[in-house]
């Protein structure tokens, strides 16, 4: 492995990590709370992040090589879900986010092999023209026992899989526009992530939030996301305290959208290694931000 796979193999454990750390997210575990979650918090999600360090360099070297997804990536990633569970001692933590974020991990490096600018649109044309007909073909392969294959049977909605066959249209799309407004807007990286998850709460079915509350909570997920942005999202007033008051009620209903935190942990891997997020002066932070 390359010092540049290792490289963004770090990166990739760095977005998750600030996903992880960004607050408030309705549902979702934060080092404030565990929200709708009782059997992970931040420590235990922290470990399984840093367990991928070593899998996410062995997916950046194959995506390097252009390898292909079934004989490579994909077992790649089946070794990197034991690991996790491993560190997790069997609970769930990241394998939405194996998926998800080992698949920008392959195609950021295989963009950097092929000599082209690293830009948003060339990620995603590489991710495409290199594993497009295998991700479709996974997309619609039978017999898995997952819960997104459950709540595809039980209610007609695609999750991962079909967001891969179409070259993540909620990552490249929706979430790197967003991420990107709201750091052009002057909102720190905070706030700007928190914009960010809501703006995909709006737009995204994910299916850990069907499997647990069927397309009602769906309905419910995407609408408080929409009402929140429509409120100002993160540039309005009081929205710290509107956040957690959203994020109150999805605990109280067990509900949290842990497929969009995993596109926020792709939309800030990307933005960052398109060199679309630059720190920000002390000042704009506070003056921006609500409380930690
Ligand atoms: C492709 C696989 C990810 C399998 O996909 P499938 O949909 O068949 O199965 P699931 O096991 O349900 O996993 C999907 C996970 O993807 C996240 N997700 C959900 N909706 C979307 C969406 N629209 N777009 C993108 N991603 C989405 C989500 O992951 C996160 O949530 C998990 C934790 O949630 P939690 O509520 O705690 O859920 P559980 O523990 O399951 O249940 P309870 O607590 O309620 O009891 C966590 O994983 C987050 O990351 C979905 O869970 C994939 O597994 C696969 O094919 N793997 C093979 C390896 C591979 O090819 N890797 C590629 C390497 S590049
Ligand atoms: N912060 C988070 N809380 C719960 N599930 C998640 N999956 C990925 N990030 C998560």
């Amino acid at each position: 492995m390359s010092p540049e796979d290792q490289a963004l193999a770090r990166a990739a454990v760095a977005a998750m990590r600030d996903e992880l750390r960004a607050y408030p997210k309705p549902g979702l575990v934060s080092p404030v709370d565990t929200g709708a979650h009782d059997d992970m918090d931040f420590d235990l999600m922290c470990r399984s992040a840093d367990s991928l360090l070593q899998p996410f360099a062995a997916l950046a070297a194959a995506g390097r090589a252009a390898e292909r997804f079934e004989h490579a990536l994909m077992p790649l990633g089946i070794e990197a879900e034991r690991g996790m569970l491993a560190v997790t001692g069997g609970v769930n933590t990241h394998r939405g986010a194996i998926f998800s974020v080992g698949l920008m991990v392959a195609a950021l490096a295989r963009t950097q092999a092929l000599g082209l600018e690293v830009t948003p649109i060339a990620v995603r044309e590489v991710l495409q023209d290199t594993w497009g007909a295998s991700l479709q073909a996974h997309a619609t392969r039978d017999g898995a026992t997952s819960h997104g294959a459950e709540v595809r049977r039980r209610t007609g909605r695609d999750g991962a899989r079909r967001e891969a066959a179409l070259a993540f249209p909620s990552v490249f799309e929706t979430g790197i526009p967003a991420y990107r407004a709201a750091r052009q807007a002057g909102l720190d990286d905070n706030a700007a992530s928190i914009d960010t998850l809501f703006t995909l709460m709006a737009a995204v079915d994910d299916t850990t939030v069907l499997y647990r509350g069927g397309l009602e909570a769906g309905s419910f997920v995407r609408q408080a996301a929409a009402g929140f942005l429509a409120d100002g999202g993160c540039r309005g007033n009081g929205w710290f305290e509107k956040a957690q008051a959203l994020h109150r009620n999805f605990v109280e209903r067990n509900l949290s959208a842990g497929g969009c935190a995993d596109l926020l942990a792709c939309t800030l891997l990307v933005s960052r290694s398109c060199g679309e997020s630059q720190p920000q002066p002390a000042s704009a932070r506070s003056r921006l931000s609500g409380p930690r």
